[in-house]
């Protein structure tokens, strides 16, 4: 029976052994990675039906790595730890988040505006030496990798028109969200072209300063962040009504009320990087116009004390002022105003000052700063904003005292912050603020008499 048995399945052992052979010579002699190729080529045939569409999204087109490839490996890392079972997860020192990747030969589920697709990641091994061709990188991985994005058929010219770019647009954005604010200045000299430049090695921006612990008046804060929200938000306004897409703010108030912090606040709340322009160390207006002009999309430029860095209160006179090789204010005012101020998107830009009355009209008529924004004294309701970031305290019988006197005397953010970090004892804290209010008080009482 048994010998029967093996009578009769002979041919069909006879065929296995023949195909395992030839699958270990295949091995032996061809490529791994023309294999892969024969493989993946084999099963698309028998696999693909005739209503299915594949669009190949390869990770290099040449020698540069493919800005398709990257957005959808950032886009499906979001799909990823919802849809499958196995991801990878990974963080840049640059990154302020994990970031997640689907696996080689995962595959995901998407669904835009009802359309169902498929991404699935392919990797093909190749001989490591073959690799430097696309990846200076030595230690790259040795495979080729791409993305197949899998739909019907009738949805080509969505997928294509819309959804594609779509992936893009969020990967960009979650870009720009993980990525930690760096700041630059013009303090970096370029030897050939003889002038101050950005500093190309940008410094990370770790001012922990926000909204929520910025000590400001509560309807000014919310103006601002109302005023932040629709600009970040009005690409297709600016476009529909022809105007650059850039807002001007100017920050101004005595020392120590808090414009820096503010500039600090806006930069962590839109996640902009700050370029902080040193009006002293540019040359001319030529040059002015450059650094503008490469500040990239989506960053805001400072120029801090703009009354004092440079003669700016009178156009007619500033030919004789500053002479023919410095930043005038028709330069500053063509910079942040003029055909070509138009050449970036999403550019805020902050001028702060002690003194606005010194300031030429010209630089604050509407359209070059659109917001004039008035930090002063400290009234009660900053002053528990700053009593909760030092003192982590909402409630105390000295208030009282304190709001009277602050209706009194003028004090600014920056010296109450002084004297809540004298001391580690909350209500030492507040008397000593108490005793520096009343003198304050007695000398302003006296100055009157
Ligand atoms: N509104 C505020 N909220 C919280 N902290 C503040 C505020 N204003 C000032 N401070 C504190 O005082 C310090 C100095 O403030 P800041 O540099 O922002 O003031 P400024 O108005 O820019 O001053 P200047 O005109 O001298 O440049 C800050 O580091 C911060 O600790």
């Amino acid at each position: 029976m048994i010998s029967t048995m093996f009578d009769s399945s002979k041919p069909v052992l006879s065929a296995v052994a023949s195909i395992m052979l030839m699958q270990t010579v295949a091995n032996e002699l061809i490529p791994r990675e023309l294999l892969n190729f024969v493989q993946s080529g084999l099963s698309h045939l028998f696999c693909q039906s005739p209503t299915r569409f594949t669009v190949v999204v390869e990770e290099f087109q040449g020698m540069r790595r493919n800005h398709v490839f990257e957005a959808a490996e950032a886009y499906l890392g979001t799909k990823a730890t919802v849809s499958v079972e196995r991801v990878k997860a990974g963080k840049s020192e640059d990154h302020k988040k994990l970031e997640f990747n689907i696996d080689r030969n995962e595959e995901v589920s998407d669904v835009f505006e009802g359309i169902s697709v498929k991404w699935k990641l392919i990797c093909i091994q190749v001989d490591k030496s073959r690799i430097r061709s696309y990846s200076d990188d030595s230690s790259a991985v040795s495979e080729i990798r791409s993305y197949e994005l899998t739909f019907h058929k009738k949805h080509k010219n969505k997928i294509f028109d819309s959804y594609l770019p779509y992936v893009i647009e969020i990967a960009n954005q979650m870009k720009q969200g993980n990525m930690a604010i760096k700041i630059r200045s013009n303090n970096e000299y370029d030897d050939y072209e003889y002038k101050y430049v950005w500093n190309h090695e940008p410094v990370k921006f770790n001012h922990p300063m926000s909204f929520n612990t910025l000590a400001i008046d509560e309807g000014l804060q919310r103006d601002i962040m109302n005023d932040l929200d629709k600009f970040v938000s009005a690409r297709e306004f600016y476009r529909r009504t022809g105007k650059a897409w850039k807002r001007g703010y100017l920050l101004y108030g005595p020392p120590g009320t808090g414009k820096s912090s503010l500039i600090a606040a806006m930069a962590n709340y839109l996640n902009y990087d700050i370029y902080d322009l040193d009006l002293t160390n540019v040359e001319d207006n030529k040059s002015l116009k450059q650094l503008i002009l490469d500040i990239p999309n989506r960053s805001i430029l400072v120029i801090e004390d703009i009354d004092c860095n440079i003669n700016l209160q009178n156009r007619e006179e500033e030919k004789e002022v500053n002479g023919d090789n410095k930043v005038t204010l028709s330069g500053l005012l063509n910079a942040v105003d003029g055909l070509w101020s138009c050449c970036g998107e999403e550019h805020i830009i902050v001028f702060t000052t002690n003194h606005k009355d010194r300031l030429d009209p010209a630089l604050l008529r509407p359209g070059r700063m659109d917001k004039h924004i008035h930090l002063s004294y400290c009234n009660f309701s900053a002053f528990k904003k700053l009593v909760i970031n030092y003192l982590c305290i909402t409630e105390h019988e000295l208030f009282e005292k304190i709001e009277q006197l602050l209706g009194q005397v003028q004090v600014t953010p920056a010296e109450i912050a002084e004297e809540l970090t004298k001391d580690c004892d909350a209500t030492e804290c507040l008397q000593d603020l108490i005793e520096s209010l009343q003198a304050k008080k007695m000398i302003k009482e006296e100055m009157i008499e």
